[in-house]
């Protein structure tokens, strides 16, 4: 599979003012000479050519060769830079078929880099997820892995096992003696340093996840609360509509937003109570379904009323213990000294806001961006379930080998989970990875990639 040659335009779909197009493979060299009609480039300087195309088409153009291994895939490599027309670059595409590449799959040029030993599979997703990224934390944690940081994380780690398994074996290799390589406490304390390990570097995942995948924010409280007006100043556009009238909403509305640099999915829902008619009826209930999903529950509560609204908000945050919520006091610019004072049962964090002045929205974004944001160990955020599930079967294996040091178990237990570790670590590299793995990691990639 590695012997074709591929190409594939680098540059969106549509008219743009320069397009480039890839080409990886043996023979990318040689193609893009023909083109260009001349037969020497200097590795890696970029050249003006007139391309000859085919139907008499031509184009004033730049062309950039590099030679294997000195290129991103590994392979022998060249890059065509033309006027950015979609009839040029079709046109391109074209020729380079006539004369034998074949048009690349999705990510199959990073599958390249990947299989050449170029990257590592953390920096393959990477490039993936630096292309999709839509925001500068989403940018700077991509930027970092693609670098290495996370894979030199998780190479340190294996490095310390295969030492710790070396010194066992050593031992294991001369028993009659009862002689040690390493003393029965220096191993509980390694092994407990790659378990602590293991679990910061888990610690940072479930952040991390959602600041690759986007989080859920829920608007919710009862009815004329002031849900829908919160909505709209976070947005900082008038998106929902709000009116006096005590169920307004009845819809789940949702739109983008960002906060601390996570992508969000913030929601507004209509107010929760017991509903007289059908309608109000399903969109409490869809009100309810979106918060028992919601990675963050922002309970909004008007005390400037009769306190009514006070008792059945309480219930709905009692109902949100244990999950990520915040208390949100509405309409902060109608409260005087006589507004009832805020509730102990909201917790000393309570935030008062207006919609209508602004009061409190500032703080407010603040808390999201708290809550959200990355819980990094050393600089290094796993941010895929591919990841998470890995780092927990090395953490499970490294637990296990701890309980049994501790027990002053047999070394060969100690041995055997020390290489249950390593193999996971290995597998979140993909130092031997499954073709279906690659498969699903791959086919996510934009096309040219
Ligand atoms: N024009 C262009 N821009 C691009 C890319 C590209 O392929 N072409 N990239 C593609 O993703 C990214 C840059 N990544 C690259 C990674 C390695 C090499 C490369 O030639 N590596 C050689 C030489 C090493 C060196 O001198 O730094 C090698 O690894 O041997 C080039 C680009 C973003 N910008
Ligand atoms: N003075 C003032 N009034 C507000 C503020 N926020 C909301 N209101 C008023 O409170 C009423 C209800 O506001 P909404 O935002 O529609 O409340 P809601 O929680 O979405 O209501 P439902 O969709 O019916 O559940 C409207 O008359 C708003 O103008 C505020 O910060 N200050
Ligand atoms: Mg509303």
């Amino acid at each position: 599979m590695r012997e074709t040659l591929i190409v594939a335009p680098a540059t969106p779909p549509g008219r743009g003012a320069l397009a480039l197009i890839r080409l990886s493979g043996p023979g990318a060299i040689e193609l893009v000479a023909a083109l260009a009609g001349r037969h020497v480039f200097r590795p890696r300087v970029a050249t003006h050519v007139q391309l000859r195309l085919p139907d008499g088409l031509s184009d004033s153009a730049v062309i950039t060769t590099f030679a294997a291994p000195h290129s991103f895939t590994g392979e022998d490599a060249a890059e065509i830079s033309t006027h950015g027309s979609p009839v040029i670059v079709d046109a391109v595409l074209q020729a380079c078929v006539a004369r034998g590449a074949r048009v690349a799959r999705p990510g199959e040029f990073t599958l390249r880099a990947y299989l050449n030993g170029k990257l590592d599979l953390i920096q393959a997703e990477a490039v993936a997820d630096l292309i999709d990224a839509t925001t500068a934390a989403q940018v700077r944690v991509a930027s970092s892995h693609l670098e290495g940081a996370l894979s030199r994380a998780i190479a340190a780690m294996g490095d310390e096992i295969a030492q710790l398994r070396a010194l066992l074996e050593a031992s294991l290799d001369f028993p009659d003696e009862g002689f040690h390589f390493i003393e029965p406490e220096a191993l509980v304390g390694r092994l407990e340093g790659l378990s602590t390990t293991c679990e910061r570097l888990m610690g940072s995942a479930a952040s991390g996840q959602r600041l690759r995948d986007g989080a859920l924010v829920v608007i919710a409280g009862v009815p004329n609360a002031g849900k829908s007006s919160l909505f709209n100043a976070l947005l900082k556009r008038d998106r929902a509509i709000v009116t006096p009238v005590p169920g307004t909403t009845r819809d789940l509305l949702a739109e983008g937003a960002t906060f601390g640099g996570v992508p969000v999915t913030l929601v507004d829902t209509a107010g929760i109570r017991e509903a007289t008619d059908a309608v109000e009826r399903e969109g409490v209930s869809r009100a309810e379904e979106s918060v028992a999903s919601a990675d963050v529950v922002v309970l909004v509560l008007d005390l400037g009323d009769d306190g009514d609204d006070a008792s059945s908000a309480r219930r709905l945050w009692d109902t949100l213990g244990g999950r990520s919520r915040i208390c949100v006091i509405s309409k902060g610019d109608t409260r005087t000294s006589a507004a009832l004072p805020v509730p102990s049962w909201c917790g000393p964090d309570a935030l008062v806001v207006s919609a209508k002045d602004g009061a409190g929205i500032a703080a407010l974004e603040s808390r999201l961006a708290a809550i959200l944001g990355q819980a990094t160990w050393d600089g290094v955020t796993l941010t895929r379930a591919r990841h998470r599930s890995l780092a927990a079967e090395c953490g499970m294996a490294l637990s296990q080998a701890v309980s049994t040091a501790r027990a002053g178990g047999s070394e060969e237990y100690i041995l055997a989970d020390l290489k249950e570790a390593l193999t996971a670590l290995q597998d979140l590299r993909g130092v031997e990875s499954a073709d279906d793995v690659l498969a699903s990691i791959f086919s996510t990639f934009c096309l040219g990639k």
